[in-house]
């Protein structure tokens, strides 16, 4: 019988950088065919695109599939596994799969997912790899106040006062392989080497924590781990909570079919996520601007997505994570029509009205 075929898990929260070290994987992955599958919070399809317009023969728009019917973790039966049946299918087989996760997604009932009968004999996990934004960690945007979580835990093993932030954050974290601290040229390096001792004491024992930025790594150090982690679930506790008062997520941990439906729609009524459109941009380092004004004004988490700027041919991409905003033209943009789409995320009661009319001014 033919080896399984290693897939390796990419997740890690909002604008962490995994587009970012996907496509640079992709780009050094010479000779092996990867296939790619990924899930986006918010439905504009930018991480999709971005990769696409990585021009490199490894990454034949073939290869990658979209799943945009919501969170992975939670459609796993009726999108993820017939998803994975499709690209298994497929003659010749890719060499390797790489599952790039919504921000918003809790690794564990994708990793769970490969237990089912038609995939385990067939695809194996070779590792979960969590990439985390060090310069976000660091200034405290996912734990307000650490301390005091760490306080309330000791006291009472109900997490429930935790925000959605830290809940996931600490999901992600809890079933890592590899924990990768990306953005490290934004970050003072000693910042950076307590940021990694921290995490190695929040991960499991032995867990590899590895400093980066933009995403590069060795194709050799993030692909072949050989881990296996769908058979190691029970080590990769979930702390995520929430608000349904008839779940419980200390029973039965071998029980698959229940827990997909305990974390049907986690926590994703506490995010939401809209368009805004508009005209095309006058000058894109005031615009910049103005989108990081108007970021802090609102709390906005995540904000991204394609626009055009007068008089110029190529597409400008905008990206802000927090309040630092990029922005850079990545492709020409042909007959695509000019203007303006972006994405907005955050945490749910963002005042569309304002932010629109922000983005629009
Ligand atoms: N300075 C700096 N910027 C980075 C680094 N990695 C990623 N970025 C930027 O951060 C933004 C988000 O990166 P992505 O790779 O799209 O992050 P993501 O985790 O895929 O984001 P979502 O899919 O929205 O969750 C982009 O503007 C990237 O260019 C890094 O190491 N340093």
């Amino acid at each position: 019988m033919a080896a399984k075929i290693p897939a390796t898990v990419v997740t890690g929260f909002l604008g962490a950088g995994k587009t970012t070290l996907i496509r640079n994987l992709l780009q050094n992955a010479k000779g092996k065919r990867i296939a790619l599958i990924i899930n986006e919070f918010g439905d504009l399809g930018v991480d999709g695109d971005i990769l696409k317009g990585c021009d490199s023969d490894v990454c034949a728009k073939d290869d990658i599939v979209e799943l945009s019917n919501g969170c992975i973790c939670c459609t796993v039966a009726d999108d993820f596994i017939p998803t994975m049946e499709a690209l298994l299918a497929r003659d010749p087989q890719p060499d390797h799969i790489v599952i790039e996760t919504s921000g918003l997604a809790l690794p564990q009932p994708l990793v769970r997912a490969f237990n089912w009968p038609g995939l385990s004999t067939r695809v194996t996990v070779d590792a979960v790899v969590t990439v985390v934004d060090g310069v976000a960690v660091t200034e405290g945007r996912f734990a307000h106040n650490v301390a005091a979580v760490d306080a309330q835990r000791a006291a009472d093993d109900g997490l429930d006062h935790e925000t959605p932030l830290s809940e996931l954050f600490e999901d992600q974290i809890a079933c890592a392989d590899m924990i990768v601290i990306n953005k490290t040229d934004l970050m003072d390096p000693k910042a950076a080497s307590e940021l990694a001792d921290r995490l190695k004491s929040e991960a499991r024992p032995g867990v590899q924590v590895i400093r980066t930025s933009m995403g590069e790594l060795p194709v050799d150090v993030l692909l072949g781990q050989g881990i296996g982690a769908e058979s190691d679930l029970e080590s990769r506790h979930e702390v995520h909570h929430h608000h349904h008062h008839d779940d419980d997520e200390d029973d039965d941990h071998h029980d698959d079919d229940h827990h997909d439906h305990d974390h049907h729609d986690h926590g994703h009524d506490e995010f939401e996520s809209f368009i805004v459109e508009r005209g095309e941009i006058t000058d894109p380092a005031a615009f910049a601007a103005q989108v990081s004004d108007v970021i802090r004004a609102h709390d906005i988490l995540r904000l991204k997505g394609f626009g055009s700027v007068t008089g110029k041919p190529m597409r400008l991409t905008v990206q802000a994570v927090g309040p630092r905003v990029d922005h850079y033209f990545d492709q020409p943009l042909g007959d695509a029509p000019r203007g303006t789409r972006l994405v907005v995320i955050g945490e749910a009661g963002l005042d569309q009205d304002a932010i629109r009319a922000a983005l629009q001014a």
